[in-house]
């Protein structure tokens, strides 16, 4: 009987693309405190009353773009990756979503009855990088309900992984493989956004984020709940892994949603300005997303590939996420059962408990 088992969370995706169903996802979404971070109250007016309403139709559309025989892809993949992984570790793998389903308490339930000797679980949350909105309401969801629960079982938790070697190695691998197929002009390194204010937010100086000059740059303790700071660290990892100059790469921020201040610069205004700077042959990462999802599948490979062809582009190609990539199966086993975890009591040690 095993006593370890691994435990994948991702993001998830509505239960089919019909409204009523991508209507019940997008207000379990954005009801999330830590992805639209209004008061009670304003929330669910603006959620409620204007967002999801407004929002449903439209992505509903998307998700039937994206939509296959099995279902929706992030699910898919993270299914897919659990399988592999279990394979590499000979370990009990389960996976949860934070939206959506298998729902953790149904998870955890399930490794109770098949496993009921298991003595630890270790979380491992599917984003390279911390973000309150992403990475913290992940784990905050699971450890609540291991909190609420009577389970016998420890959880420990796979900090980011943003800089990790094993990460980094995967990840530049899979972009070679493009480099060398084909003649690109530029990389661009496109991140999931997210407003200014999660920054500052997780600044537990105060003093740090959005207010020193260069405050991404350097060392720092509050780079530890710094996204910004993280996706710089990948960036620059893999581009000196590439051997890619300043000239040849560049970062941007993606999927943006309403009208407050979100990190800068948005990929869709560097893929239309790229033409006229003479880059036609376009190669784009999304570094954020370890699955192919409805931002990689549908915002990038089809949206941003129409506005750069609009604007005069030549060639573009979007890489796959690492999905079952074999070498970022080994890389999670390796961070998993010999990198550090911190337990759930303490972790992520930011949050105000209540
Ligand atoms: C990779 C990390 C992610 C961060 C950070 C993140 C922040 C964030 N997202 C929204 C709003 C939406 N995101 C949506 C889809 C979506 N987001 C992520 C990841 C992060 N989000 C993924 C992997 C996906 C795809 C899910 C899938 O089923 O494929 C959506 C839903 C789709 C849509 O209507 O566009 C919304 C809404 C906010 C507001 C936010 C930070 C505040
Ligand atoms: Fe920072
Ligand atoms: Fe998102």
């Amino acid at each position: 009987m095993p006593e370890k088992i691994i435990l994948l969370t991702n993001l998830g995706s509505p239960d089919s693309t019909l409204k009523r169903d991508v209507y019940r996802y997008l207000n379990e979404f954005l009801m999330d405190e830590r992805v639209i971070d209004l008061p009670y109250l304003g929330r669910l007016l603006l959620v409620r009353g204007i967002i999801t309403p407004f929002r449903t139709p439209r992505s509903s559309r998307k998700y039937k773009k994206i939509w296959t025989e099995k279902g929706s892809p992030l699910i898919e993949h993270t299914r897919q990756l659990a399988d592999k992984l279990q394979d590499e570790t000979g370990l009990p793998v389960y996976y949860c979503m934070r939206y959506g389903n298998p729902a953790p308490k149904a998870v955890f339930d399930k490794i109770t009855q098949e496993n009921p000797e298991v003595k630890e679980v270790i979380l491992f949350p599917l984003y390279p990088h911390y973000s309150m909105s992403s990475f913290e309401t992940a784990v905050e969801h699971v450890r609540r309900i291991w909190l609420d629960g009577v389970y016998k079982f420890s959880l420990s938790v796979v900090p980011p992984f943003y800089n990790k070697d094993c990460y980094i190695t995967a990840l530049a691998a899979s972009i070679e493989r493009y480099l060398k197929s084909a003649e690109y002009d530029h990389v661009l390194f496109s991140y999931h956004g997210v407003p200014v204010r999660h920054i500052t937010k997780r600044d537990a100086s105060g003093r740090h984020c959005m207010q020193k000059e260069d405050c991404c740059g350097g060392t720092s303790p509050v780079h530890a709940y710094c996204y910004r700071h993280q996706v710089r660290e990948t960036t620059k990892l893999v581009t000196e892994r590439l051997g890619l100059n300043k000239e040849q790469y560049s970062l941007s921020f993606q999927s943006r949603l309403g009208t407050d201040s979100w990190l800068k610069p948005s990929t869709d205004a560097t893929v239309r300005s790229l033409p006229a700077l003479g880059r036609k042959r376009l190669l784009v990462v999304c570094p954020s997303f370890v699955s192919d999802c409805l931002e990689t599948l549908e915002e990038i490979d089809m949206g941003a590939r129409e506005s750069f062809m609009e604007a005069g582009g030549e060639h573009f190609t979007c890489v796959p996420c690492l999905n079952t990539d074999e070498a970022w199966v080994k890389a999670i086993a390796e961070l998993s059962l010999q990198g550090e975890t911190k337990p759930a009591e303490i972790y992520p040690d930011f949050m105000p408990r209540n």
